[in-house]
């Protein structure tokens, strides 16, 4: 049987491009998501977050009949559920949203559907959903009991597409496809090849699972290397990014960049679910979260060490002192501010510092909460003309454009390796 009809759970900034592709292969997509602000947005054909082209395609997709949004489930050939898994406050990931959407699909059910959950998960998780279909369908059979003769078919496949390049990953990157049983996998493989120019890579859903987590925790682990060396650099006078550059013509060394530490939603958060289910053996991927998780507070102290320097030579109060944080973004080039350590650093600035704390965001038009009232956002030119001390955060395109000629502070925290 062909997918005609299919549903995306979850309108976020995963669901809404998938749902999008589909329908632009002219399937009939119906998007459900409990935010109403969102569904209304995108029957407008119009889109409430932030992704290149994303724009497009949605608006071809909705004014072409093939994409609607709902806050009410439908019946369809197919599911994907896309929505949050974040961690609780013991970095336990918390499954609430999975569960609920599960439930909310479960009474609408047809024989012969398949569900796919794409929402990064602890290993377990799909057998789980599944367990959560069967107990509020009892009428249908699931993989679990009645495996490839089931009414109802789960699988679980992972996104691994890059904000920013959404659009281009969706469609070119291989796909992880995770059945709980070989059919499940040949179906969800069906269902990706509608739009995908990548390949689909067949495995069980446990395993499909732990790919998507050992995705993020390598880069994390990889990360904290950078950052260790960082730290390791700043005692012995070295400069990391020249070591980095050197080490990295070995044939086989590839190191990543030091930053103010590891931000988004994804890195900072998915290596967790490898160390709540496997704290004994997991030390490595705690380390790493640890020392990534800790490198704004040294960014701080560099701060700290470096305003104290200015106000010995310059012999001004510390109320005296301008200090300009440049950027604010958790990644170059885009305004998403989602678990920030350049936020963090800003704030932890603004809280401790008695003078002014000035903050360049090109890509934002108004501070955030955290900060207004205690920052003030100021363009660049502004900044470099009156900031006593400089602090670079984020690697926009925009900072490194400015030559070392117009930086004319020699009190600079630089964690990018832009100026510095
Ligand atoms: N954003 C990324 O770059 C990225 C990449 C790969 C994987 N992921 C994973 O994909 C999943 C979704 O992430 P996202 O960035 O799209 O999140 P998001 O917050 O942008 O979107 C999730 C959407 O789900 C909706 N939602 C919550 N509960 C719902 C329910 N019961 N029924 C219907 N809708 C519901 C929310 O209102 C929201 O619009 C997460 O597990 C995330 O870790 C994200
Ligand atoms: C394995 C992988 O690639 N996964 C990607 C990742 O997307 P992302 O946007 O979160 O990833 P990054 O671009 O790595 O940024 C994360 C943070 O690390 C900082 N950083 C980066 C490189 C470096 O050398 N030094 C650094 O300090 C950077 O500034 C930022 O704060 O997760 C998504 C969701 O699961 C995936 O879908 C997507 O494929």
């Amino acid at each position: 049987m062909s997918f005609t009809t299919i549903s995306v759970i979850g309108l976020g900034y995963i669901g809404l491009p998938t749902a999008a592709a589909f329908a632009s292969r002219q399937k009939q997509v119906v998007g459900v998501d409990i935010n109403q602000h969102a569904v209304a947005t995108i029957n407008r054909g119009e889109i409430h977050i932030v992704e290149p082209d994303l724009d497009k395609v949605v608006k071809t997709a909705v004014e072409g009949g093939f994409l609607k949004a709902s806050t009410t489930p439908v019946t369809a050939d197919a599911y994907l559920i896309a929505v949050p898994t974040p961690f609780k406050g013991d970095h336990e990931p918390d499954m609430v949203y999975v569960e609920a959407a599960a439930k909310s699909i479960a009474p609408v059910l047809k024989k012969g559907a398949l569900v796919i959950l794409e929402s990064t998960s602890p290993v377990g998780a799909t057998e789980q959903m599944a367990q959560w279909l069967a107990e509020a369908r009892p009428d249908l059979t699931f993989p679990q009991q009645a495996g490839e003769q089931a009414d109802i078919n789960v699988a679980y496949c992972p996104e691994r597409v890059l904000p920013g390049q959404v659009m281009v990953e969706l469609i070119k990157n291989d796909r992880v496809i995770g059945g709980m049983t070989p059919v499940c996998s040949a179906r969800a493989s069906e269902l990706y090849n509608i739009f995908l120019e990548g390949e689909c890579v067949v495995t069980n859903s446990r395993t499909a699972e732990m790919c998507k987590l050992t995705e993020n925790s390598f880069r994390d682990v990889n990360i904290a290397f950078a950052n260790e060396l960082s730290l390791i650099c700043a005692d012995q006078g070295i400069n990391v990014w020249e070591l980095i550059r050197l080490a990295n013509r070995h044939p086989r060394v590839n190191i990543l960049q030091p930053g103010p530490g590891v931000g988004g939603h994804c890195i900072a958060v998915d290596p967790w679910f490898i160390v709540a289910q496997n704290p004994q053996q997991a030390r490595l991927i705690r380390t790493a979260r640890e020392v990534n998780d800790s490198k704004p507070h040294w960014v701080l102290n560099q701060v700290k060490a470096t305003v104290a320097d200015y106000l010995t030579q310059s012999g001004k109060r510390a109320n005296e002192v301008t200090i300009a944080c440049f950027g604010l973004a958790f990644k170059p080039n885009i305004d998403d501010l989602r678990e920030s350590p350049a936020m963090e650093i800003a704030e932890m600035i603004a809280d401790w510092h008695s003078g002014e704390t000035q903050v360049v965001e090109p890509n934002i038009h108004e501070l955030p909460n955290k900060l207004a009232g205690h920052c003030t956002l100021t363009r660049v030119d502004d900044a470099l003309a009156t900031a006593d001390v400089l602090v670079l955060l984020v690697d926009h395109n925009e900072f490194k454009a400015i030559s070392g000629d117009a930086v004319r502070q020699e009190f600079i925290v630089d964690t990018k390796g832009v100026w510095r």
